[in-house]
């Protein structure tokens, strides 16, 4: 397993002949089977950073280390679920996973709910086996019974396996359910505005007194981020 090193990112975008600074300097570090949330308000850049960290994408500047080696480019060593879950629709389920969910193995991405669409798509991505998941809100479109099973899923599997995780997200509580450590961005462009670790035992509960403190210190620092777009626009 992997540790992640993002040092100095920017990346600035040209939309209709302006030009859109998207990520500032950004710098963090995700330890060896490390799990850390990623949490900005809406457009601040988090898919971006995932574009560029996958190297689908270049950076105007900066630089990706992956113990202490720096890469370029699409190592491999990256499992990347995108927002939208990228179901090829032409394969089944069962050429889209590898493995049968009982019962649906012969079905096709659109003859399935959105539940188990995300969850086709996430235990591929879990099945690459890679060193390192990046996973772009894949619970955002799903109803909260469903987001639940989900989120057992994936920490059962991380719990097995130890992958080092990066999951964006615009869930408070799912970052604290889940994380080792949340990540606080800044409007864009995108800077570390705050780390928050999470040090305590799982499965958790939302009630438990210290998970309620953490999110309403969490909400308190994206209300200030969310107030600034809403300032600007
Ligand atoms: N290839 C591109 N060309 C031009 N602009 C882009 C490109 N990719 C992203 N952007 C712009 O960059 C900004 C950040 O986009 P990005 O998808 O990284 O944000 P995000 O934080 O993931 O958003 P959300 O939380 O809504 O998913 C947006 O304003 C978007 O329109």
């Amino acid at each position: 397993m992997s540790r992640l090193e993002v040092k100095n990112l920017t990346q600035t975008f040209n939309q209709k002949n302006t030009a859109l600074r998207v990520l500032d300097g950004l710098n963090f570090s995700v330890d060896d089977g490390q799990f850390v949330a990623l949490l900005g308000p809406s457009g601040c850049g988090k898919s971006t950073l995932f574009n560029i960290v996958s190297g689908l994408l270049v950076p105007d500047t900066g630089e990706i280390y992956l113990n202490d080696e720096r890469i370029y480019g699409n190592t491999g060593d990256f499992a990347y679920m995108q927002q939208k879950d990228l179901l090829l629709p032409w394969r089944t389920v069962l050429r889209n996973v590898l493995i049968g969910l009982s019962g649906f193995e012969n079905s096709y991405p659109m003859q399935l709910s959105g539940g188990m669409r995300q969850r086709v798509a996430l235990v591929r991505t879990l099945l690459f086996r890679k060193e390192i998941l990046l996973l772009d809100e894949p619970f955002g479109a799903l109803d909260a019974m469903t987001r639940t099973v989900m989120q057992s899923i994936l920490l059962d599997i991380w719990s097995e396996n130890r992958q080092t995780v990066l999951l964006i997200t615009h869930d408070v509580e799912e970052a604290l359910l889940l994380a080792d450590k949340i990540y606080v961005l800044t409007a864009r462009p995108a800077t570390l505005k705050a780390e928050v670790p999470v040090p305590l035992p799982r499965p958790r509960n939302i009630t438990d007194t210290s998970l309620i403190r953490l999110k309403k210190e969490l909400l308190t620092l994206l209300q200030v981020e969310m107030s600034k777009v809403f300032d600007a626009g």
